[in-house]
């Protein structure tokens, strides 16, 4: 299959009542696991490309994998670009083939993000590309991006309304506990926010930060309005540690694939179970 907008995977994930994986992809092996779980688990899928993966990877490669991975698998599959950080990257970014794109104005004013998202969604919307935007600060790294707890503003629900009227956005990323990278204690979401937000809105809401909150806390956040999770730092641990594994009990091998096929095989188990998790699970 070609590549599918992310609005059309939400669509149906917010009628069906589960949420999508977005997973984050940096190498071949990555995106390969992502098509893989999908595939046995006949599942939608969202690859999607942080900062970090565009200045690894290159937004050429990454394109061009993710169009292979989809063409191999009869489930649909989206590329997204992750945290979008300016107009001109968004451009790069659709006119390479990405189906979707987030631009991240939450470091902006609220002025600045609602003129920046128009802009996106103004340019994104008449070649059928998605777009998703951020409200409040959600903390962790991204990339460059540093954002400590205390800085990590939570979404304002009224400011939302507000928001996804102005922009006419298709997705919305909120701020409601969560954080990139790895969690110091146990997170604690702010469930009641999230609620409040779902009544004002009506758009899909994105969970960022997801690696690390506990299944319960996911189902729920879930069941009270998100349809698209992102998973990134928990590929990344079940890839790394596998490749550590392998390289202690055979210190003496050269062979990439040989480290590096078990990693991939690791992936596709923990995205596996996410897929299951998220109740997206035979929902292709
Ligand atoms: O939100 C994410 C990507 O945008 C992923 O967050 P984690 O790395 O915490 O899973
Ligand atoms: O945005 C969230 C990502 O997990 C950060 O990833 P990055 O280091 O690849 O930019
Ligand atoms: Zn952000
Ligand atoms: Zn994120």
């Amino acid at each position: 299959m070609s590549l599918v907008p992310v609005s059309a995977l939400l669509r149906e994930a917010q009628a069906g009542g589960y949420a999508v994986g977005a997973f984050n992809c940096n190498n071949m092996e990555i995106v390969q696991a992502i098509a893989a779980a999908a595939e046995a688990e006949k599942a939608p899928v969202i690859m999607q490309a942080s900062q970090g993966a565009i200045k690894y990877a290159g937004i050429e490669y990454i394109t061009a994998m993710a169009n292979v991975a989809a063409a191999m698998v009869n489930v649909p599959v989206a590329l997204h670009l992750d945290h979008g950080t300016s107009f001109d990257q968004v451009m790069r970014c659709i006119r390479s083939g990405f189906s979707s794109v987030m631009i991240d104005g939450s470091k902006h004013t609220l002025e600045d993000n609602i003129a920046l998202t128009r802009q996106v969604v103004a340019a994104a919307r008449p070649v059928g590309v998605s777009v998703e935007a951020e409200l409040g600060k959600i903390g962790g790294t991204e990339d460059d991006i540093h954002v400590s707890d205390a800085d990590a503003f939570f979404t304002d629900p009224e400011e939302a309304r507000v928001f996804v009227q102005e922009t006419r956005v298709d997705a919305l990323a909120v701020a409601i506990g969560t954080a990139h990278g790895r969690y110091k204690g146990e997170p604690r979401l702010d469930f009641a926010r999230l609620e409040k937000i779902r009544s004002l809105i009506s758009i899909p809401i994105v969970l960022h930060g997801s690696s690390g909150v506990p299944e319960e806390a996911i189902r729920e956040a879930i069941r009270l309005g998100v349809c698209k999770v992102n998973i990134d730092t928990n590929i990344r641990e079940a890839f790394v540690d596998r490749c550590r594994k392998v390289i202690a009990d055979c210190p003496d091998e050269i062979d990439p694939r040989k480290i590096l096929g078990p990693a991939r095989e690791a992936a596709v188990e923990l995205i596996r179970e996410k897929i299951r998790i998220f109740g997206s699970s035979g929902k292709a």
